[in-house]
């Protein structure tokens, strides 16, 4: 077990992510003080209720005084907001970071509101699932999976040490990375999927006036998944669409380009076309595993750490 990392730790936004941070916290011993807070005061009565961290403030100020790290968990278009909010109380020599899905939009709307002689460094785990709030998170959640760090150039590298630490404390493994290429691949490996998710799902839904319900009631393993994604927060997702519009937008150009050229061969019946897209495509799979992903659903995008 690794010993505490930083003393007081606050969680503002007690979702997913934050609650499964305090479970892998409080499991391995990470900090000495969970503080957390949330908006609603539903979400903080359900906190106090489960033990969901050592303490529970109404407001954001009174979470951060005294922190030593500040994690913001709440929807990427409502990081700036809590930043003003957060800014005059936050303790000098204080890590702020955050765990939202998108970075340039947070770097650009958190970067301004972090005081002097506080450090502020980004950061993204690659890890979730389609549930949220506080009762969803799990102590497990971020083992064995990616957390993508991106501090500005001249951030201190002590204070990147540190968070780092924490992170592997939970179990997953680091990365650092710049926030426009973090926002690029995230497009192609998680925003466009969602998008295209959501299309599917979307699609069936007004077929099933048409179908009687048949492509709900036989669904398929495929569409199975579609739907888990298809389950996803609507205002995380609204949000991620909105603040990495253009990566996502270029991607979704060439996944339209690729879908038409697709759709031509079987309008075409160019068989040929069609078994060599997917045995190029199935190589890719297999290149994944190769290099060491696990790719066992629903686990895809786990580092393999074993034999
Ligand atoms: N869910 C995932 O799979 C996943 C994975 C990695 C990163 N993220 C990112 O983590 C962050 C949190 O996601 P989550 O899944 O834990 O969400 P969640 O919906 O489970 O929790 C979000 C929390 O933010 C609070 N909140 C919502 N709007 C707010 C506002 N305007 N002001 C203040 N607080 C507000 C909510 O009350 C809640 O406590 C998001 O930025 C998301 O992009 C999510
Ligand atoms: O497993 C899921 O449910 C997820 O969608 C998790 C997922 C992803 O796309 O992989 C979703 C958004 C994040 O920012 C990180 C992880």
């Amino acid at each position: 077990m690794s010993g505490p990392v930083y003393d007081r730790v606050a969680l503002i936004g007690l979702g997913l992510i934050a609650s499964s941070m305090f479970w892998a916290i409080r499991k391995a011993g990470l900090a000495r003080e969970v503080v957390g807070t949330a908006r609603s005061a539903e979400t903080r009565e359900t906190a106090r209720e489960i033990g969901l961290c050592d303490r529970v403030t109404d407001t954001v100020a009174e979470a951060v005084e005294g922190a030593d790290l500040v994690v913001l968990a709440v929807p990427v278009g409502a990081m700036g907001a809590v930043a003003e909010a957060m800014a005059p109380r936050l303790a000098p020599g204080a890590t702020v970071t955050d765990v939202g899905s998108v970075k340039r939009a947070v770097v650009e709307a958190v970067g301004p509101h972090i005081p002097e002689g506080v450090h502020f460094i980004p950061g993204h785990p690659l890890a979730g699932t389609e549930h949220s709030g506080p009762r969803s998170g799990f102590a497990t959640l971020f083992d064995n999976r990616w957390c993508l760090l991106v501090p500005e150039p001249g951030t201190e590298p002590e204070a990147v040490a540190r968070l780092r630490a924490l992170w592997e404390g939970m179990g997953a493994h680091v990365e650092e990375m710049d926030a426009d290429h973090h926002d690029l691949v995230l497009a192609v490996t998680s925003h466009a999927p969602h998008l295209i998710a959501y299309t599917m799902v979307g699609v069936a839904d007004d077929l099933r006036r048409v179908t009687d319900s048949e492509v709900i009631k036989y669904s398929a393993a495929g569409f199975r998944d579609f739907t888990r994604i298809a389950a996803s927060d609507p205002t995380m997702w609204r949000d991620v669409f909105l603040t990495n519009k253009d990566a996502t937008l270029e991607i979704l150009g060439r996944f339209t380009e690729e879908l038409f050229a697709l759709q031509r061969a079987i309008r075409t019946g160019d068989g040929e076309m069609l078994h060599a897209y997917f045995t190029r495509t199935r190589a890719i799979r297999r290149g994944i595993i190769e290099a060491g992903q696990d790719t066992d659903a629903p686990d895809f995008g786990r580092v393999k750490t074993g034999a």
